[in-house]
């Protein structure tokens, strides 16, 4: 055959370590899987309703340093700690970023900060600190957008999420339906929340599901459904965080036959992108829980040790502890962030 029709724009990098043998040099231990197993039956008790306490999924927009993640790890859990009698804290640990365009795509896909897309060095970062992070009795979130890089790491991961840009993809929902945590589904960049509601009943179904298994090998799975799909409101063109758009978001999903629960994300759409105004969001969030709102189940907020974010530069990050995506709260407001939902608790 001297005439070639494929793989025309595409060239081979490297080999891609298999799922096993990463876990082999990063393996859960059981510390850590009873860290993930209980806060997996603690945010499904939150979602069904059986547990009052509220969920909160909080942390960088995007881990781009290590060291920096498991400093703020180390703050956060004495926290989840300390507020665990009203709140489940879960740290936000997300290392695959969607982008609008084009841009940096996180800690697996380029974990130097400079384009050299060492992705087996990354895998190995991103595992390393949720084995890390886990062992401190902290459990974790992650937003899974890519098909095979989730298998490296769904074992230390509590609750996900599918972002508002892959909310309609078929395959995202096919891959919540085989996801062994709850999954939350963000409405459309647009505010659309049909695509999330039909998301979360496609995700409850069983499917056909092609992935590699643990050894690298593409399997055809069987999946059982996830029956812990949610709504994650995020706001759009417009917030949707206020009462009126979240009693008829939660009058969406009992139309469908859903738990009528969902979790609100402070940031994004509804903060129009401006880190501060998640306190805002906050604020508003809260009075609607002391009137005794049943509709939030939880909260999702974007913080990291220093507020804002900063411009790499030739492949560095200056500033210890703050975001290189989206602009987060700083470690003082987190901290008032996290004591104001405590307050306002029942
Ligand atoms: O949460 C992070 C960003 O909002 C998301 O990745 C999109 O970023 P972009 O619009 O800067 O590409
Ligand atoms: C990308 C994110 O959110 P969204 O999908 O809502 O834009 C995120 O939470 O990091």
């Amino acid at each position: 055959m001297s005439l070639h029709t494929d793989e025309l724009r595409s060239r081979r990098l490297a080999a891609l370590i298999t799922p096993h043998q990463l876990s082999e040099q990063y393996p859960l231990s059981d510390t850590m899987a009873e860290t993930v197993l209980g806060a997996r039956a603690e945010i499904e008790a939150i979602l069904t309703g059986a547990s009052d306490k509220l969920l909160v999924i909080i942390g960088p927009c995007s881990i781009h340093d290590p060291a920096a993640a498991l400093a703020y790890a180390e703050r956060l859990a004495p926290l989840r700690a300390r507020y665990a009698d009203k709140l489940c804290i879960v740290m936000r640990t997300y290392f695959e970023k969607p982008r609008t365009i084009v841009g940096w795509k996180g800690l697996i896909n380029d974990p130097h900060l400079d384009g050299s897309f060492d992705v087996n060095t990354g895998l190995g970062l991103a595992r390393k600190l949720l084995c890390d992070i886990n062992a401190l009795g902290l459990p974790t979130a992650t937003e899974f957008l890519d098909m095979v890089t989730g298998q490296y790491i769904a074992d230390l991961i509590s609750w996900g999420a599918i972002g508002a840009r892959t909310t309609e993809s078929q395959v995202h929902r096919e891959m919540a339906s085989a996801l062994s945590c709850p999954v939350g589904f963000k409405n459309g960049t647009d505010g659309n929340i049909q695509i999330a509601l039909d998301a979360v009943r496609a995700a409850s179904h069983p499917h056909i599901f092609c992935s590699p298994d643990k050894d690298g090998r593409m399997t055809i799975y069987q999946t059982d459904g996830n029956p812990y799909g949610h709504l994650i409101l995020r706001g759009g063109k417009a917030p949707n965080y206020d009462e009126e758009s979240i009693r008829q978001a939660a009058e969406g999903l009992a139309a469908v036959g859903l738990s009528p629960r969902l979790v609100v994300d402070l940031s994004h759409g509804n903060s129009q992108k401006q880190h501060q105004r998640q306190l805002l969001v906050a604020q508003d969030i809260c009075r609607q829980l002391r009137r005794g709102s049943r509709h939030i189940a939880g909260i999702m907020a974007e913080s990291f040790i220093e507020p804002g974010r900063q411009e790499v530069v030739n492949g560095k990050a200056e500033v210890f502890g703050q975001s290189i995506t989206d602009a987060c709260l700083g470690w003082t407001d987190s901290e008032q962030l996290l004591e104001m939902l405590y307050q306002a608790e029942s």
